[in-house]
């Protein structure tokens, strides 16, 4: 429910309404003014033309009454009849005159014959005198002024012969007459001649004897004979005259005439409308309707001596007739006021009605300027992102080596961007207008250009479409393409569009990568990957051709010496040559591949010009077995082959084994051999394997032990440390040797476990029979570590946990290490001496001799001991050489404040020799072979020592 809004009169409308009230009021009081002052105009014309009128008929009475006297001047003595002609016509004319008279004066001596003389005419004629009505005689007095003409005579018989002069008004009259020599008039008098109470009046004009002076007043009253009278009823009078001028109608004035002074209701004489009542006599609203002007127009006259006083009085009039302008005015004017008040009422609530609409459509108006200016800085802000957009994406294409292409309907080429031509070197003509495959038609006959039309056949988006361009100036260069179908808003076909990009860096950086992926860094040749790929396709070749191929595994002799006694520098250095000389040493399309560190494979194929002989491999070996200079000396390098010929059966793998297989044998047969594979030589290989499998498992089966060889202090003869030997217990091959698979061990890594495991049960073995030594001096179990364990990083932190673990003081620890261990990494491998020694073990190094820079590093190794390899001793007391290689070993040794340990003292011989040459302690058969634990302990509970090995040997 809506609530109507109650309106009130606004200010601008009561102002209006005040405001057009106010101006009514006044606008009436103007116009009641102006009609004020017309009706009091109106009036004072009106009342002026009465009194004018009045004044009019009088003058001529009183001219009337002048020329009745001229007769008499003129005529004397007048005859009645002339008399009764003259004033016949006048009568006539002015009704209101009552009579013509002429007084003739008569004195009291005169007065018997006179009338006397009248009655001869007028029987019963005597002078009579009028007194308040009455007629009688008159009485005796010095003169009368007789009635002596009397016209008319009927109507006024009465007054014929009456002394005129008898009456005071008409006495003073006469006397006035003397005395100014003027015509006078009497005031108002009762006539004897009428019969009413109308009052008269007489106007008197002297009559002089003729000739007389009359100059003063005595000559006046001595020529004076009598006088001519009008008498005149005073009511007719002014009546007739109003009359006659049509005045009497005006019922809007009251007019009153008086003659006489003071003017008072005693002399009125005409008296015309109703006064008004007093004021609150009447009923209001009759008083409040009938407009009372109160005018009085006043207008004094003197006749003949006789003041006439004439007094017009504004009568009361409907208010509504002597204000109709003014009450119009005012109604007019109030109607207006509140029609304006109205119209402005209606203005100004409209104006407001407008105001708030124009306030709640500003209020829309603003809302949506907002909204309308969010909505525009949100285009702005998207126009300026997508101009920036495509600022970027322009800015990005010049930057980057993208570009931008449209295709049509048919797949050629509408336009693309710059860069392509530019970077490509390719001119727009040899693109622009065609397809893809009419620039490169290569794609015609490729599957993958294929592919790619029969793509864009079926509409399909591609990407990553990548294919190669010979550019103007002859560079090959390689580029990639996306592309997507483009449809119109009807979803019409219209072409393609895509971006492409050069490619070239990636593919040659990819070609590189494949190229180090399938060649060995070290000499470029093809590595296992590609070799296994080349065999393959050797092999398909073999098959399809019927020509045979052999595959030759090339094994180095005695690298890892060159390796470990110059260095890896020398020995990739020797590895480079090598493979040099290999690739020289085949025909070009034959393959070489390094397998891995000293081994390389040779893929030699039939060709029908040169047939495949053992020469081929002779060639190779010889190509080998040149010197090579290697750190500014000569070395000679041999090599064993191991050769493997593809008979039609078997595979690539089976064709490398069987090289590799060859090649154990004809190492076997000794340095610089080759061998051909023959099934027989796969049993041994078969047992390598077999073994391979079974040391995987045997240390949780615990199938290792260890064995114990005394270290014999040369100087006391006594036992003082054991060499702890690892024993495989193998339930089918019996008692392996450490020669059968320790290097295999090392090979697979099976070794850092083993290894392990041999240190712990060394220290615990150790611990235990220092328990038992019973005050004999401890002795030191040394344990070997091979070069894998060495390179295990945590390798200090596990000795010290088994040192921990068993509780073996570490001085009773010697780690034996072999000289291979240093050639990697130097500075590491002192470093990780330090922290070996730190741990407070002995350490020494195995197989002394053996190595090429042995003499080099012992300086700076922090190494207790040397053990003499068992090569040197075994023939120190046959060869010369050895013997002074052993002699130089000990004094080199002892210089360096180390220990020697020579090994493989097998007789009484090399013993003493070593003995003289002041060698420390001996290992070997000749005082103990490696012995299972219990019989260390009993041969150390014995207290065995030198002299009783030496008498049990010799026993
Ligand atoms: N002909 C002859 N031989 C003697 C004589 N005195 C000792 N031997 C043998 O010489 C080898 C000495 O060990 P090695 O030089 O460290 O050479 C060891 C060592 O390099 C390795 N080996 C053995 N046990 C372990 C082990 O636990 N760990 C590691 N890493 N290698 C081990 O296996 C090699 C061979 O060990 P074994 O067969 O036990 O062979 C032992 C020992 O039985 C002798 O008078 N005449």
């Amino acid at each position: 429910m809506t609530r109507r809004r109650k309106s009130t009169l606004t200010v601008a409308a009561a102002c209006t309404l005040a405001v057009g009230l106010l101006i009514s009021c006044v606008l009436f009081a103007a116009v009641g003014a102006l009609e004020y002052g017309k009706m009091q105009l109106d009036f004072e014309q009106r009342a002026n033309l009465r009194t004018s009128a009045i004044q009019r008929g009088l003058n001529e009475a009183v001219q009337v009454l002048k020329v009745t006297n001229q007769l008499f001047v003129a005529a004397a003595p007048v005859s009645r009849q002339q008399f009764h002609d003259f004033t016949a016509p006048l009568l006539q004319q002015y009704p209101f005159i009552q009579a013509f008279n002429y007084h003739r004066i008569v004195t009291l001596a005169e007065r018997p014959a006179y009338e006397a003389d009248m009655r001869r005419e007028f029987p019963g004629f005597t002078i009579t005198e009028h007194d308040n009505g009455v007629l009688r005689p008159a009485g005796e007095r010095p003169s009368y002024d007789v009635v002596h003409l009397l016209e008319p005579m009927d109507a006024n018989r009465r007054a014929f012969g009456l002394d005129s002069g008898y009456t005071p008004q008409m006495q003073r009259a006469i006397d006035e007459i003397l005395t100014t020599g003027e015509p006078r008039s009497t005031g108002l008098l009762k006539l004897a001649q009428s019969k009413g109470n109308e009052p008269g009046l007489v106007m008197v004009t002297p009559v002089y004897r003729a000739g007389a002076p009359v100059g003063s007043a005595v000559e006046r009253k001595a020529a004076w004979q009598g006088d001519t009278a009008t008498v005149i009823r005073a009511t007719s009078l002014v009546s007739k005259i109003l009359q006659s001028a049509g005045l009497l109608a005006d019922s809007g004035l009251a007019l009153r005439v008086y003659i006489g002074a003071p003017a008072q209701a005693g002399n009125l004489v005409f008296s015309h409308g109703e006064l008004p009542d007093a004021p609150g006599a009447a009923n209001p609203l009759a008083r409040w309707l009938a407009f009372h002007q109160h005018a009085l127009y006043r207008q004094t006259y003197t006749v003949l001596g006789q003041p006439w006083e004439m007094r017009v009085t504004a009568l009361p009039q409907p208010f509504i007739d002597t204000h109709l302008g003014s009450l119009c005015t005012l109604l007019g004017g109030v109607l207006f006021s509140v029609l304006m008040a109205a119209l402005v009422q209606s203005l100004v609530l409209r104006s407001r009605r407008v105001q708030m609409l124009v306030d709640a459509r500003t209020t829309e108006l603003r809302l949506s300027n907002e909204r309308l200016a969010a909505d525009v800085a949100m285009r702005k802000h998207t126009e300026r992102a997508l101009l920036d957009s495509e600022q970027r994406f322009r800015r990005l294409l010049a930057l980057s080596s993208d570009w931008y292409w449209e295709q049509d309907a048919f797949f050629r080429f509408t336009s693309i961007t710059d860069g392509f031509f530019e970077k490509g070197h390719i001119s727009p003509g040899r693109f622009i207008g065609r397809t893809r495959w009419d620039s490169t038609p290569e794609m015609l006959s490729t599957r993958w250009g294929r592919d790619h039309i029969a793509r864009l056949e079926a509409r399909l988006p591609f990407s990553n479409l990548e294919y190669a361009i010979t550019g103007d100036d002859g560079v090959l260069r390689w580029y990639n393409t996306s592309g997507e179908p483009v449809y119109d808003a009807r979803g019409e076909f219209k072409g393609y569009r895509g971006t492409g990009s050069e490619i070239t860096e990636r593919k040659l950086s990819e070609q590189r990568i494949q190229h180090i992926a399938h060649h060995d860094v070290l000499t470029g040749l093809p590595n296992r990957a590609l070799l296994q790929d080349r065999l393959g396709q050797a092999i398909a070749y073999a098959n399809r051709s019927g020509h045979p191929m052999w595959v030759l595994l090339i094994d180095l002799d005695r690298f890892k010496f060159v390796n470990d006694s110059l260095g890896h520098k020398a020995g990739d250095q020797l590895l480079k040559t090598v493979a040099e000389r290999l690739q020289t040493a085949v025909r070009s399309s034959d393959t070489v591949a390094r397998l891995s560190g000293d081994e390389f494979v040779a893929i030699l194929g039939e060709s029908n010009d040169a047939a495949l002989s053992p020469d081929i491999v002779q060639r190779v070996m010889q190509a080998v077995a040149q010197p090579v200079l290697l750190e500014g000396k000569e070395f000679f390098v041999t090599c064993s082959i191991g050769v493997a010929s593809y008979d039609g059966n078997g595979n690539a793998q089976h064709l490398i084994e069987h090289a590799d297989i060859a090649m154990y044998a004809a190492k076997k047969m000794g340095r610089n051999m080759f061998q051909f594979y023959e099934p027989a030589m796969n049993e041994e290989a078969q047992e390598r394997l077999r073994i391979e499998n079974a040391l995987r498992k045997a240390l949780e089966r615990g199938e290792f032990a260890l064995h114990y060889q005394p270290q014999v202090d040369l100087e006391s003869g006594r036992i003082i440390g054991a060499e702890a030997l690892l024993r495989w217990q193998h339930p089918e091959l019996g008692l392996v040797s450490p020669a059968r698979f320790i290097g295999l061990a090392e090979e697979t890594g099976l070794i850092v476990p083993i290894g392990a495991w041999v240190l712990r049960t060394a220290c615990a073995q150790a611990r235990e029979w220092l328990e038992h030594s019973h005050g004999h001096a401890p002795m030191r179990m040394a344990v070997n570590l091979s070069a894998r364990q060495f390179s295990q990083p945590d390798l200090v932190q596990t000795i010290a946990a088994v040192l921990a673990e068993t509780g073996l003081p570490p001085a009773c620890l010697e780690l034996e290490l072999t000289e291979s261990v240093f050639m990697n990494d130097v500075a590491q491998a002192v470093s990780l001496l330090r922290q070996l020694k730190a741990l407070g073990v002995t350490l020494s190094i195995d197989d002394f001799g053996t190595g090429y820079s042995s003499l080099a590093y012992l300086r700076d190794f922090p190494i207790d001991v040397l053990k003499i390899d068992r090569s040197f001793v075994n023939d120190i007391v046959t060869d010369p050489d050895d013997a002074a290689i052993v002699v130089s070993v000990i004094a080199l040794a002892h210089n360096l404040k180390l220990r020697v340990v020579a090994e493989g003292v097998e007789n009484r011989e090399q013993l003493d020799f070593l003995q003289q040459h002041g060698c420390d302690a001996i290992q070997g058969y000749y005082f103990s072979r490696p012995v299972a634990p219990e019989q260390f302990e009993h041969m150390a509970r014995q207290g065995r020592h030198l002299d009783s090995a030496s008498s049990t040997m010799a026993a």
